[in-house]
């Protein structure tokens, strides 16, 4: 005899019958992503995740599975995007649905570094933000006006190398420092341990330990964030505290500085002092200026630091490519004084020299992740709403089929020489895609000429020869979202009597 149906019976139905429906919908779903490496159930790719140097991994599935590779992190879905082609067809040409970032509970949530552009969500913090930027920085207009702090911090830097040649990486940090603190801020800084330029370190090392992938289970489990500080097993709540702090004091120490000046009616003109004294101050504004500010400093100090590390790596590494360098300079600028912005059309390969820096070795090899705001198809696949979408631009400046030969440091690969046509302009992408690209882009790219300009102009930089024997260096770079090039050593010297003349004659 048939048992009549119980409610139970018709639950548990139900319950199968949904469940089936989910798995196939899932399951057609994913035949219709792009293809990625096969991950388990549940967590998908976890384990497959490159530990360092991601970008040769995810360059890697490109090669084996297409340039579109899809992966599934807990559930959640990120696609690699390897060449420029999809990179700009989507960041760039649907920028209104790619320009989300992810939400970082750790860095960006508890300790607060999503008032920082780069975090910030796509919404009208983020316009508000980058409407400011613009108007300082935005054009070539813009930062010529920046020119005459550019050459003059690019002298202090020829001296400070000369100063102290045995420590490049500090006299960099301090050059960088020095000219985005003076342009967001009127701060000149001190040469020795200046505090606001420890105190941005200090934070900025603390932003990469904060979103390491994997660091914070907060980041896996995001409810983890409810738990109250004294919580065992809730140390992270303590150092979100702690890292808000620094965080804060970063934004609020240098903003209460132009403040007092401007009280004092002493202060350099600056983003800060500017926007203070145009803007009609509405609710929230000074916030918005404050922070838009720390984001400059967060965003340019640590990025052009890696460019001009690179730049004296490949020096050494191609003194063929200095010897030429230094000889178009010769020619063109002469050696009764240093190289200017004025000269700059006129220096073709050093120029190039220039693009091969950004392109050899891209800061931020795979740029900084946008979220997908809806569902979206691309070539037959389908991608879904909330991806995490990464450009790996490292891919895209080493695509053998666009730049032959990627690990050769050739300058020349930029002009049109013998009749050749030159490669892509490695600007084009190494600062980003569609309304994220980098607000930044035209203050870094002239920062970092003349710096690397004047350098060659005055000093020769050679390998280290210890007890006659030449010390060779083999070039290593940190993995995380801003990539440097690891300690080398290296000999700098002026080229001549008259070059170190010419660095102390202002
Ligand atoms: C070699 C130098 C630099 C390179 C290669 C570089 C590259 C990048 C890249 C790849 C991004 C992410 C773009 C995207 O999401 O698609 C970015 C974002 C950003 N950069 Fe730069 N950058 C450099 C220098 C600078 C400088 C000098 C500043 C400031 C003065 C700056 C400020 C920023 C900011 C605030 C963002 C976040 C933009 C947003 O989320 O809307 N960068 N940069």
């Amino acid at each position: 005899m048939i048992r009549p149906l119980t409610l139970l019976d018709i639950a548990l139905a139900t319950l199968a019958v949904v469940l089936l429906k989910t798995i196939i919908t899932r399951s057609k779903q994913r035949a219709r992503y792009p293809p990625g490496p096969k991950g388990l159930p549940v967590i998908g790719n976890v384990l497959q995740m490159p530990k360092d140097r991601e970008w040769l991994t995810f360059a890697q599935w490109g090669e084996q599975f297409g340039n579109i590779v899809y992966l599934s992190l807990l559930g959640q879905p990120m696609i690699i995007l390897n060449s420029a082609k999809d990179a700009v067809a989507l960041l760039d040409k649907r920028s209104s649905i790619y320009s989300d970032r992810p939400i970082l509970y750790m860095g960006g949530e508890l300790i607060g570094w999503k008032y920082i552009l780069g975090l910030t969500p796509y919404g009208d913090r983020f316009r508000e933000y980058r409407r400011l930027m613009a108007k300082f920085i935005g054009g070539k207009t813009q930062v010529e006006r920046h020119f005459p702090v550019m050459e003059q911090e690019a002298t202090s830097f020829l001296k400070r190398i000369l100063r102290r040649p045995d420590d490049l990486g500090a006299n960099i940090r301090t050059h960088a420092g020095a000219i985005i603190l003076k342009l967001a801020y009127g701060y000149t800084i001190r040469e020795d341990e200046d505090p606001f330029v420890t105190l941005a370190d200090r934070a900025m090392a603390q932003f990469t330990e904060a979103t390491t992938p994997g660091a914070f289970l907060v980041d896996v489990f995001p409810l983890l964030r409810h738990m109250p500080a004294w919580f065992p097993g809730a140390s992270f709540k303590r150092t979100a505290q702690e890292w808000s702090d620094t965080l804060n004091s970063m934004a609020d120490v240098p903003h209460a500085f132009v403040k007092e000046q401007m009280a004092k009616d002493t202060e350099v003109p600056s983003f800060t002092s500017e926007l203070l004294r145009d803007e009609k101050l509405q609710e929230g504004q000074e916030f918005n200026i404050k922070w838009s500010a720390a984001s400059l400093y967060a965003g340019g100090a640590d990025t052009t630091v890696s460019s001009i590390h690179t730049f004296f790596l490949t020096m050494l590494l191609f003194p063929h490519v200095q010897k030429r360098a230094q000889a178009e300079i010769d020619s063109v600028v002469g050696t009764d004084r240093l190289p200017t912005f004025e000269d700059r059309a006129k220096l073709p390969y050093v120029e190039g020299v220039l693009k091969e820096v950004l392109r050899w070795h891209p800061i931020g090899p795979l740029g900084l992740p946008h979220r997908l705001a809806q569902d979206d198809t691309y070539e037959g696949h389908l991608f879904p709403k909330g991806a995490i979408v990464i450009a790996n631009i490292w891919k895209c400046l080493h695509d053998p089929d666009v730049y032959p030969n990627p690990s050769d440091f050739d300058p020349t690969r930029h002009l049109s020489e013998n009749g050749r046509s030159p490669q892509p302009d490695p600007r084009d992408y190494c600062f980003g895609f569609g309304r994220r690209i980098c607000p930044g882009l035209h203050l870094a790219d002239t920062s970092i000429w003349i710096t690397c300009a004047t350098v060659l102009a005055a000093f020769n930089i050679e390998n280290v020869v210890e007890n006659g024997r030449v010390i060779d260096i083999v070039p290593e770079y940190t993995s995380g979202t801003i990539s440097h090039p690891k300690p080398f050593r290296c000999s700098i010297k002026p080229r001549s009597t008259r070059a170190e003349a010419l660095i102390f004659s202002d």
